[in-house]
């Protein structure tokens, strides 16, 4: 039974609402979980990423974070439901999380590009709801917004990737310039100790590992794509969910300067990138009442990767 207050997990919910339940979280764990500022977007927003931590310095990390394309809802709505479900399970005394927890800290960032999230809820109209993009002013006015998943140091400017600001997949003037990207990299770098980088898009029902800027195997591709395939069995023996297990590039796309090479080529070894559901009826529109279910869905593919990286 949950106590988590009278919080609609079923339900998509504005920027301000995600932020106070992340207040309301913290005030209920607050021997587990803290708010870290980590800096302001364009438009002067804070970022935000919830520590799930049981005390130590610096213990190796693991890295979730949610909602960097600002029309994937059900990104960010898996986000609230998992930092429910960490908290919970680790209060509930429910393997895996305690022994997780022992050995590692979770830092999970629910809104990875805020001025995108808001702008997705000024209206139902698709130019607003469909928004994916940052909203930072670029060389053209007629174009605001970078594609903050292809701004990153990793073969910045590769294929699969635009120089014209009214692209979909605009990369930025260059690598890091966006404030969101510098933001999230300063963390991860001056922490020093994250093992682990999972990102979660949707859809498509895919579980990916690098590269995406290029077609060749990544050296640890066949732990990455063991590890992927048992999480996407987890995921699957719970709704029967089929997820698709490769590659960005061979999977969804080329790709490049994004965020799950960017950490793999930084040595974060476990770098993963999912695309939740579905595949295609709904995309980005998936309806409210599929979130709980997506979300616990997700909780069992990152369970079993969060145990395998803590193993090993
Ligand atoms: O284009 C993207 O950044 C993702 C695919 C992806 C995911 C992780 C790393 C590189 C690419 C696809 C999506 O989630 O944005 C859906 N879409 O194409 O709109
Ligand atoms: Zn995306």
């Amino acid at each position: 039974e949950r106590k988590s207050k009278s919080f609609n997990f079923a339900a998509y919910h504005d920027l301000e609402t995600i932020y106070s339940f992340m207040d309301t979280l913290v005030a209920s764990h607050s021997n587990l979980i803290s708010k870290v500022n980590i800096g302001r977007t364009y438009e002067n927003r804070t970022m935000y990423v919830l520590k799930f931590s049981t005390g130590g310095v610096k213990k190796p990390a693991i890295w979730i974070d949610a909602g960097i394309h600002a029309r994937e809802w059900i990104s960010h709505a898996t986000a609230v439901w998992l930092a429910d479900r960490i908290a919970t399970d680790f209060m509930g005394n429910r393997a895996p999380v305690p022994s997780i927890l022992s050995h590692m800290d979770i830092f999970l960032m629910i809104v990875a590009n805020p001025d995108g999230y808001v702008f997705t809820h000024l209206s139902p109209n698709p130019h607003y709801r469909l928004w994916r993009k940052s909203r930072s002013a670029t060389s053209n006015p007629k174009c605001p917004g970078v594609d903050l998943n292809r701004n990153w140091d990793a073969e910045f400017g590769g294929p699969g990737a635009s120089d014209d600001p009214c692209a979909e997949d605009y990369r930025g003037p260059s690598a890091q310039s966006e404030i969101e990207v510098k933001n999230i990299v300063d963390f991860i770098m001056n922490h020093g100790n994250f093992k682990s980088f999972i990102t979660i898009h949707s859809y498509m029902q895919l579980l990916m590992y690098p590269y995406g800027y290029s077609g060749t195997d990544a050296p640890d591709q066949p732990e990455l794509h063991d590890v992927a395939t048992s999480a996407s069995k987890a995921l699957n023996s719970w709704h029967g969910t089929v997820y698709k297990v490769g590659s960005i590039f061979h999977t969804i796309k080329p790709a490049s300067g994004a965020s799950v090479d960017w950490a793999y080529l930084r040595g974060i070894k476990y770098s993963f990138a999912f695309e939740l559901r579905d595949t295609g009826r709904y995309g980005f529109l998936l309806p409210a009442d599929q979130i709980v279910s997506t979300a616990r869905e997700t909780w069992f593919a990152l369970r079993y990767i969060m145990k395998y990286v803590c193993d090993h």
